[in-house]
């Protein structure tokens, strides 16, 4: 009989108290690292992030999505810096979704519109608060897997290359809902703040299970870079998105993300130490995520065509 799977939403609160709750702290680091193995994904609430400020910013970007196409392209932006590209406005040639790529506030050629007003501050505020809400996730991360104190942190230590994608996904029509393909992020960490459209879906045990908004939490999954670095002792989920009947969805997805010119392989901790072959072989970062991001943006014709970490990195390839 197949199992039934709920999909945790864990309460972060502890990590905000200035008092010794360090049961507490262990309790929740625990129940953690036990979604991150068995799912990849779980949901948090208490998270950091005031609900009323992301709500702020989700309706200032349905006012840039709700502009004229002239004034939506005035952000589109020809870039051709190699990571972490692109930034600015995009529009999915199926027309199913458009994007707004951010960069970290202060990057040289970052583009704002300047239609809602406050956009750019409000965006970059939003930007620093993920930001922060991911630092505290990767260092629970890192006790929960017991590495070295901020082992995580001094590999991961370029906050420059980290993404805000704002996206609007159009309605479904007679004939077509898909929103996303079936896909994992080549990333760190993504956390994604979504509207109650629904449609996000993530794999387990061969099932899609619906990730169903809860008011005013955070998604996080992890990405394909701890998949490498745990070997495989944290999952980075295969999801998708189905787009919503009758209305468009709204979601903000912040991808928590690496450095391209660092090496990624399997930790002696999970190899080495415990005597377990690496399932993946050594690669550069940039080598990953400049495919991935090709393929974002132009996909090949046929889906099984896609890269995929395993396709990529496979010790057994
Ligand atoms: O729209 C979502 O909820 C997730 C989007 C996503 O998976 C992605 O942009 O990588
Ligand atoms: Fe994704």
């Amino acid at each position: 009989m197949a199992r039934a799977v709920s999909i945790p939403t864990i309460d972060l609160s502890t990590f905000f108290l200035n008092d010794e709750d360090q049961e507490g702290k262990k309790k929740v680091t625990e129940i953690i690292k036990q979604a991150c193995s068995e799912y990849g994904l779980f949901q948090v609430v208490n998270h950091g992030v005031p609900i009323d400020f992301s709500h702020q910013a989700m309706e200032l970007c349905k006012e840039f999505f709700d502009q004229p196409y002239e004034e939506k392209f005035k952000v589109y932006t020809e870039s051709d810096a190699p990571l972490p590209c692109p930034h600015g406005y995009r529009k999915h040639k199926a027309d199913k979704n458009e994007y707004l790529f951010m960069l970290p506030p202060g990057t040289t050629g970052n583009v704002f519109p300047t239609n809602p007003p406050h956009f750019q501050l409000i965006m970059e505020k939003l930007f620093n608060k993920f930001s922060e809400t991911c630092q505290l996730l990767e260092g629970i991360l890192n006790d929960s897997l017991g590495l070295p104190p901020n082992c995580l942190k001094d590999y991961n230590n370029d906050r420059c290359v980290d993404i805000l994608l704002s996206c609007r996904y159009f309605p479904a029509t007679e004939t077509q809902d898909n929103g996303a393909n079936s896909h994992q992020d080549p990333a760190v960490l993504s956390l994604i703040f979504q509207d109650d459209a629904g449609g996000l879906e993530v794999l387990i045990d061969g099932e899609w299970i619906p990730v169903t908004p809860i008011e005013g939490a955070l998604v996080f999954h992890i990405c394909d870079v701890l998949q490498v670095l745990t070997n495989d002792k944290f999952v980075s989920p295969f999801h998708q998105v189905l787009r919503p009947k009758g209305k468009s969805r709204y979601v903000f997805v912040f991808f928590y993300n690496l450095n391209g010119e660092k090496w990624v392989e399997p930790l002696p901790q999970f190899t080495k130490v415990i005597g377990e072959p690496p399932k993946y072989r050594r690669f550069q970062y940039k080598d990953y995520f400049g495919v991935r991001v090709k393929e974002k943006l132009n996909p090949p014709a046929r889906h099984e065509d896609k890269t995929t970490l395993i396709t990529f990195a496979s010790a057994t390839n």
